[in-house]
């Protein structure tokens, strides 16, 4: 998309918020890989329709004011961003973490926009949380944060209007404590939140469906070059939800999962980590000590690195932004890397897309890959809408044919890249309703 329209409408942006980056970031990938259908050109720039979608419809911003277990009173800031209601209610995440700003939430915003077009169903784009740091709270200061952020949030939820979900350190606990701060103050028991427990309107499979998303979605792409996972390598980083379900599903399929990482360091298993370790990861409440895993012999810890200096068929980057720069990149194209595919939201720097791109390494981007998390969650308000839980089988499914369609959504809009497949199909999804719903 480079026409005179879009270029100074990207310069002004990038003018306006110089401050923003991540966001900054966000929209230069779109343009970089998108098409807009020709038949649509004309009308998107008479009606300025560009600057409506690429832009949050609002960003609510907040004080969440609660009190430490010392009886200290402390100041956060929350916020939620609503992106877009085009097709849809607004719907995304939240996130706890202390480089929580405005910037970050807007380029969230932005990608659960895009990519919850690409899923082909009913649902706009929102992403909020606050720069509150859970490490070492306690559960009772958790609870306390989580009913002091709905009360102010509250106002701006609701069943069709904006429903949060969980995202980096806002998990089943902390959706359990946000709901029923909301249920209270609400006096109504209604699917405004995803992402519950299934004893109080959650759905099976939500807890699993981000990881389970991402392999069912590997097997897509694989199937079409007629390859299947079995035996190949994989290496991921992180060790929360979406990493360790995507290693859980990826052993049951047959690969070999060689590594897991934190924010200190990597594991790596030589011979595949296994599945019954991957269990007892995701029963354990509090994030797990990777470096205590290892055992000297074929599970080895490595403090301060990252996974993408091992030797792999495919890296699966599942933390956070940016976690994947030029030179992780360069590492992984040395050590001829066939696919990468983003786990988290935008873990790949835009210098290391272009670097992967330059060598001919398939990339694909977290909007298609990790789409199956909100997915999930949109079958949780269509079940809470109508009283009527479905089974886990009966989800499971439901998730498969979801990713199945989004290849789809990919392969029908480009046949050559992903990447230009997925922004694409979302842009001129969105375009033609702005277009059809007027100024
Ligand atoms: N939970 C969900 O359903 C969805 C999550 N995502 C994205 O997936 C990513 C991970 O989210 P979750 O697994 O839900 O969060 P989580 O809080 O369960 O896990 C995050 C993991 O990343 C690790 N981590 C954080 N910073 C790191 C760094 N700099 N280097 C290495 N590891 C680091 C943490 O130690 C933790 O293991 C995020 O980008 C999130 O936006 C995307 C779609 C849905
Ligand atoms: O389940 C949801 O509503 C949102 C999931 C999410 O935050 C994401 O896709 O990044």
């Amino acid at each position: 998309m480079q026409s005179n329209y879009v270029k100074k409408l990207v310069s002004k942006l990038s003018d306006t918020f110089a401050e923003q980056p991540e966001y900054l970031q966000a929209i230069e990938e779109l343009i970089a890989f998108s098409e807009l259908d020709p038949a649509l050109a004309e009308s998107c720039e008479q009606y300025n329709v560009l600057a409506r979608i690429l832009q949050p419809d609002r960003v609510i911003s907040f004080n969440v004011v609660w009190q430490n277990d010392q009886g200290e009173v402390q100041v956060n800031r929350g916020w939620r961003v609503q992106h877009s209601n085009l097709i849809g209610p607004y719907k995304g995440g939240l996130r706890f973490h202390p480089d929580v700003n405005e910037s970050v939430l807007k380029f969230l915003a932005l990608e659960q926009t895009f990519k919850n077009a690409l899923t082909g169903l009913p649902i706009g784009g929102a992403k909020g949380g606050a720069n509150f740091d859970p490490k070492g709270k306690s559960t009772n200061e958790i609870m306390r944060f989580c009913q002091a952020f709905m009360g102010e949030l509250y106002r701006y939820i609701g069943p069709n209007t904006d429903i949060p979900a969980g995202d980096i350190n806002v998990g089943p606990r902390e959706i359990g404590y946000l709901f029923g701060a909301y249920r209270r103050i609400k006096n109504k028991f209604s699917g405004a939140l995803t992402g519950k427990d299934v004893g109080f309107g959650g759905s099976h499979v939500r807890i699993e469906s981000t990881g389970f998303g991402v392999i069912y979605f590997v097997e897509e792409v694989l199937a079409d070059k007629e390859q299947s996972l079995d035996n190949l390598t994989l290496i991921l980083s992180g060790a929360g939800n979406v990493a360790l379900n995507t290693a859980k599903k990826a052993i049951e399929q047959g690969a070999k999962v060689l590594t897991l990482s934190n924010s200190s360091g990597y594991l790596l298993a030589t011979k595949g980590l296994r599945a019954a370790l991957i269990d007892e990861l995701l029963a354990q409440k509090a994030k797990p000590d990777l470096s205590q895993i290892a055992n000297g012999a074929d599970i080895k810890w490595y403090s301060d690195k990252k996974p993408w200096e091992v030797d792999a068929d495919i890296a699966i980057p599942c933390a956070t932004q940016n976690e994947l720069d030029i030179n992780d990149a360069k590492k992984l194209v040395k050590n001829g890397v066939l696919f990468v595919f983003e786990g988290a939201n935008m873990p790949c720097t835009s210098e290391a897309i272009h670097y992967f791109k330059k060598h001919k390494i398939s990339f694909l981007p977290a909007k298609a890959v990790n789409a199956g998390g909100v997915a999930m969650s949109t079958f949780e308000m269509g079940q809470n809408a109508n009283f009527y839980p479905e089974s886990f089988e009966k989800m499971d499914e439901k998730l498969a044919l979801t990713m199945k369609k989004i290849h789809q959504h990919c392969v029908q809009t480009n046949t050559q890249n992903y990447l230009v497949g997925a922004n694409s199909f979302a842009l001129n999804r969105l375009v033609k309703a702005a277009l059809a719903q007027g100024i």
